[in-house]
C-alpha cells in the first residue's frame, strides 16, 4: 500500500510554556527580552517578536509547575493539516483534531503525541497582527526578530533523526563519533534548524531560540541583565557556536526554562545542501572559541506534558556527550585532571 505523505511543514512556529508566576514571566519576556504582547488574559500571555505577523510565537500559560505544553509547526495550508491527521493516524500515535480558537489566534489544528513523546501541533490558519519590522520607534536595543528553533532532549538521537527525516526535514549538522550520534540539527525553513535533537534523558525541552538581527542585540541583553543585577540568569555565552556558526547567548527564565538568543547562522535552501558532521572530540563544535560548556547546559531541561496536561515519564539516554573527553567542555577533562585545572589550559 502506498505510504501516506507527511504534512508539508514550513517552520517551527510557536511554543506554549507553563509558568508558575505570570507577572514574573511577563517581566522577563517583555521587559527584559523585549517580546511584544499580542494578547493577554488572566492566565496567559501571547507574545511575538518584531518581524512576526502571525498572532504569536510564544504562549506563557499560568500553571502549577514549569513545563512544555506544546511545540507547534506551521504547515503550508489547511490541506496540510488534513495531511498531518492522515499521516499520524497511519503512524499510530495519539492524534487530536482541535477547532479554531483552541489556542487564541490559531485556526483548526492537529495535535499529536509524537513517537519521541512530545506534544506537537500542526496548523495553518492564524490571526495576522501588525508586523513591527520597521517600527524602530518601538524596538529596544536588544530587539528579537523571530522564533528560530526548538531544541529537545531525547534518549535516542538516531531514532529521532530518522523520524524527522521521514517528516521531510533536512539534516544540516551533526555531532558524532564512531559509536554514537550525539546531536542533530534539522530544518524545513532555509536556515540551519527548526528542531535540534540533543542526547539526554527525555522527552524534555532543552530550549527555545529566538533570532536577533545582529550580535549587538544579543550583547544588549547581556548588558541589561548586568545593569539589573540579574546576570545570574545568563547560563552560557555569549559566544560563537561551531555547529550553525551562530552567535549565541543562553538565559534561564524565572521558571528555569532555557531561552537562546541566536544570530547569523547560514542558508540551507539548496537541495544538495551538505550536512556538516562534527567529531565529538572537536572542542570547537559547541563553542568555536573553545569555551567550556557548563554542566547545567547538558544536564537540565524542561518537563514535557502529554495532550492531557500530564508530565511525561523520562527514558534514560544510553550515551552521554558530556562524558566524552573534550578540552572545550573543560568540565569532562577537568574531572580527569583533578581539582581546578581546565583541560584546555597548558
Ligand atoms: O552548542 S552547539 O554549537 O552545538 C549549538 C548550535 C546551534 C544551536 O541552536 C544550539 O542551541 C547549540
Ligand atoms: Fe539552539
Amino acid at each position: 500500500m502506498a505510504s501516506i505523505a507527511p504534512p508539508d511543514v514550513i517552520r517551527s512556529a510557536y511554543a506554549e510554556l507553563v509558568v508558575t508566576d505570570l507577572a514574573a514571566a511577563r517581566w522577563f519576556y517583555v521587559d527584559v527580552l523585549g517580546l511584544v504582547v499580542t494578547a493577554e488574559t488572566d492566565d496567559a500571555l501571547y507574545l511575538r517578536a518584531y518581524e512576526e505577523y502571525t498572532h504569536h510565537s510564544l504562549v506563557l500559560r499560568l500553571g502549577e509547575a514549569p513545563a512544555l505544553a506544546l511545540l507547534s509547526y506551521r504547515v503550508r495550508g489547511l490541506q496540510e493539516v488534513d495531511a498531518a491527521e492522515a499521516y499520524f493516524r497511519d503512524l499510530g500515535v495519539r492524534v487530536q483534531r482541535v477547532p479554531a480558537g483552541t489556542t487564541l489566534g490559531i485556526g483548526e489544528a492537529v495535535r499529536i503525541e509524537d513517537p519521541l513523546g512530545f506534544p506537537i501541533e500542526f496548523f495553518y490558519d492564524c490571526t495576522h497582527v501588525e508586523r513591527l519590522t520597521q517600527r524602530y520607534d518601538l524596538q529596544p536595543a536588544n530587539a528579537l526578530s523571530r522564533l528560530d528553533h526548538f531544541n529537545v532532549l531525547t534518549p535516542d538521537v538516531p531514532a529521532a533523526e530518522a523520524y524527522y527525516r521521514k517528516l521531510g526535514f533536512g539534516v544540516s549538522e551533526t555531532i558524532e563519533d564512531a559509536d554514537n550520534l550525539y546531536a542533530a540539527w534539522l530544518f524545513r525553513k532555509q536556515t540551519v534548524h527548526d528542531i535540534a535533537l540533543t542526547n539526554g534523558d527525555g522527552p524534555r525541552l532543552h530550549h527555545l531560540a529566538f533570532a536577533a538581527h545582529e550580535r549587538g542585540n544579543i550583547l544588549s541583553t547581556c548588558d541589561l541583565l548586568g545593569a539589573l543585577n540579574k546576570q545570574g540568569m545568563i547560563e552560557r555565552g555569549p559566544g560563537r557556536h561551531g555547529v550553525s556558526n551562530a552567535f549565541y547567548l543562553y538565559v534561564r527564565d524565572p521558571d528555569n526554562h532555557r531561552i537562546e538568543l541566536y544570530t547569523t547562522d547560514y542558508y540551507t535552501g539548496d537541495p544538495d545542501n551538505p550536512t556538516v558532521r562534527w567529531d565529538v572530540h572537536d572542542d570547537r563544535r559547541r563553542d568555536f572559541w573553545g569555551n567550556p560548556v557548563v554542566h547545567s547546559w547538558y544536564s537540565e531541561g524542561t518537563v514535557v506534558l502529554d495532550l492531557d496536561g500530564k508530565p511525561r515519564a523520562l527514558g534514560s539516554a544510553a550515551a552521554s556527550e558530556e562524558k566524552v573527553r573534550v578540552g572545550a567542555d573543560g568540565f569532562s577533562v577537568a574531572e580527569d585532571l583533578g581539582e581546578g585545572k581546565l583541560g584546555n589550559q597548558v
